[in-house]
């Protein structure tokens, strides 16, 4: 349910920080005040799709997983993980995953990662991101139209045909999944989407620079291309745009420990557990327990105080005032009084 309710908190206008999580009843040290659901939208990065289980995401020091799905390509800690996620993705889901990563297997040499490239020029604006997605669904209507009249339809041959510029090339697989796994949550719950992720606070300028944003254009094309074809009414720019703007101002990273730290494995989009805010002095503390997230209050919290997180990776306690404000400032676009917040 979004925004979250319970007998501790609502979910409320807050002075200077749009919603936020209020105490309603005082809420005692070590309360677990929320359990979020799976992930709307999650990646685990490509370079650690062999480490991490792509269910529960347990990672064991790096070692590779047991238990291979050769159709998806993903790995698993056991079969009870893999038959779990089968179950969970259903036949339209289980065929999604495996154009996917037949699509991989035949761009490998066109592999990239945007967020391995320098940050080279200024984010693009709001105008050049519209343009771009104007441009990009017009794109997507031939893809769509030469896949719907094609007797056999052959991915790589429409997909070669509809995207022709060298930039296209490129095939950035932490995009694609992350907007694959979004686009089947949505077509599997299609009314909870309005009420979940679109209510979350978003960011309408979310690209690091120009190449970032033509990377996530052109995984929206290579996923037009490449879906099962039932599953290409979910496959449109609002849909996409939502997941992307949604993701700059909401994603919990997942990392290797139970909290912030090591390895940084992915990312995901948890809808009702992204209305706490920042603060340098949080009264909650969140722990990964699996796929899910759990908040539990580290001090007593009195009733009308506002429960919050910290947004800083846990190293936040080297940096200075400075440092972390401008931190919050690239990442999260805001400025805040670290004492107050
Ligand atoms: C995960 S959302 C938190 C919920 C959000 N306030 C809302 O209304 O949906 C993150 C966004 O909340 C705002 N925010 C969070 N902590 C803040 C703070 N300490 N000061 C100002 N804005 C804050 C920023 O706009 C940030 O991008």
């Amino acid at each position: 349910m979004c925004p979250p309710t319970s007998r501790l908190f609502a979910v409320q206008a807050t002075f200077d920080a749009g919603r936020g999580v209020i105490a309603t009843s005082s809420i005692p040290q070590n309360t677990v005040i929320l359990r979020s659901e799976q992930p709307s939208a999650h990646v685990l990065f490509r370079q650690y799709r062999k480490e991490v289980c792509a269910r529960c995401f347990s990672y064991d020091r790096g070692r590779t997983l047991p238990v291979r799905d050769n159709a998806s390509g993903k790995l698993f800690c056991s079969s009870e993980c893999q038959s779990g996620w089968i179950e969970e993705q259903g036949r339209l889901g289980s065929e999604a995953w495996r154009q996917f990563h037949s699509f991989l297997q035949l761009k490998s040499k066109a592999v990239t990662n945007v967020h391995s490239l320098p940050m080279l020029a200024a984010k693009p604006t709001r105008d050049e991101v519209q343009a771009a997605w104007d441009e990009a669904e017009g794109r997507a209507g031939s893809i769509r139209r030469e896949r719907s009249s094609a007797s056999k339809p052959r991915a790589e041959k429409v997909f070669q045909r509809a995207l022709q510029q060298p930039w296209t090339q490129a095939v950035d697989p932490d995009i694609l999944g992350y907007l694959l796994s979004g686009i089947l949550e949505y077509a599997r719950h299609p009314e909870q989407w309005p009420s979940e992720v679109c209510h979350l606070a978003m960011d309408e300028t979310p690209y690091r620079s120009i190449p970032d944003l033509i990377a996530h254009y052109n995984s929206f094309l290579q996923l037009t291309a490449i879906v099962p074809i039932e599953l290409l009414p979910s496959v449109t720019p609002q849909v996409c745009q939502t997941l992307i703007n949604a993701a700059s101002h909401n994603s919990f990273g997942i990392h290797s420990g139970s909290e912030d730290g090591d390895e940084y494995l992915g990312y995901g989009l948890y809808p009702e557990a992204s209305y706490f805010n920042h603060s340098c002095r949080p009264n909650i503390a969140k722990r990964r327990a699996g796929s899910a997230w759990e908040f539990r209050a580290v001090r007593d919290i009195d009733v009308g105080e506002e429960c919050c997180i910290t947004y800083l990776g846990g190293d936040e306690k080297e940096l200075t005032v400075v440092e972390r404000r401008s931190r919050l400032k690239q990442f999260w676009e805001f400025e805040s009084p670290p004492d107050l917040h």
